[in-house]
């Protein structure tokens, strides 16, 4: 694909977010709900916060797109994780898994490891993740920690290969691979980071544009790009992390598809 084609198809997939509204059922951190779902909301999706293991896989069952984000954990999530992840994998929607931390403890790594069982769509986290469920799969090269996107790429594209996702390593740049082919995203502000869970919101914003996308890896660049023009224009008006919040997302809502020809594809 060349870059003209990946801009004229993410101009796309952002028109038909607008047009579609995709209802995205997130079973996500504490810390993310909020953001979460006024980021889909601002970009034209409809977002529901279900995760209670008695309606999960119901829940699953009416949405366009499932997102199963494990920052905040407990057994009885996990059992809603597993139920909306299954029924989605049944009813060939898109899944995103977001694995939070997953480095940290052995209950973050065994529960990743049981959710890919599932077989997500698309696997999006900061590059430390990436590393730390890459070297769990067997698909890194060791304990190399890194936090930048970049230097990661090889652990994507491994990861991408050993699980059949799209894999999406959020940073300074956002690399995008499907195991072939990759894409890397520049643009957004320097401050972003320091918006809490704005990477669980990315993971909603993946969620909701690979509904509607043609492929899993255009959804995941679409939403990448959106989140990058969005916060390179909200950054303009922003004196720190607490004005860029509430920025970024007036300028998700005030973002029209052909904006999108500004972000730089590579
Ligand atoms: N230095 C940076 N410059 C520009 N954009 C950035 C920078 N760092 C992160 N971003 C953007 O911020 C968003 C969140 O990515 P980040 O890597 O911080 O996620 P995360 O670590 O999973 O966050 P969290 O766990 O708090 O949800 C992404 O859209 C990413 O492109
Ligand atoms: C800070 C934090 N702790 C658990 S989840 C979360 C949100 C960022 O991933
Ligand atoms: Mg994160």
């Amino acid at each position: 694909m060349s870059a003209r084609i990946r801009v004229d198809a993410v101009i796309d997939t952002v028109r038909r977010l607008h047009e579609q509204s995709p209802l995205v059922q997130c079973i996500t951190n504490y810390v993310s709900m909020d953001l979460a779902a006024n980021l889909l909301n601002a970009a034209h999706a409809s977002p529901a916060m279900v995760h209670d293991e008695r309606e999960a896989a119901e829940m699953a069952g009416l949405a366009s797109a499932v997102v199963v984000n494990i920052g905040t954990l407990s057994p009885h999530w996990v059992t809603g994780m597993h139920e909306a992840a299954r029924v989605a994998a049944e009813r060939g929607i898109p899944w995103v898994l977001d694995p939070v931390a997953v480095g940290a403890t052995a209950y973050r790594r065994a529960t990743a490891n049981d959710l890919l069982t599932h077989r997500p769509t698309v696997i999006r986290a900061n590059a430390s993740e990436i590393v730390a469920l890459a070297t769990a799969q067997g698909a890194g090269r060791g304990a190399d920690s890194t936090h930048d996107s970049t230097a990661v790429i090889d652990q994507a594209k491994a990861l991408a290969a050993t699980t059949g996702s799209v894999v999406v390593v959020s940073g300074v740049s956002d690399v995008v691979t499907d195991g072939t082919a990759t894409v890397i995203v520049d643009g957004g502000d320097p401050r972003m980071p320091l918006i809490s869970a704005l990477g669980c919101g990315a993971t909603a914003l993946v969620a909701a544009a690979a509904a509607v996308a043609d492929t899993p890896i255009t959804g995941a660049v679409t939403a990448m790009a959106m989140l990058a023009d969005a916060g390179e224009r909200a950054g303009r008006s922003a004196h720190g992390p607490g004005t860029l919040r509430p920025a970024l997302l007036d300028a998700l809502w005030t973002q029209r598809p052909e904006d999108l020809s500004r972000v730089v594809l590579r």
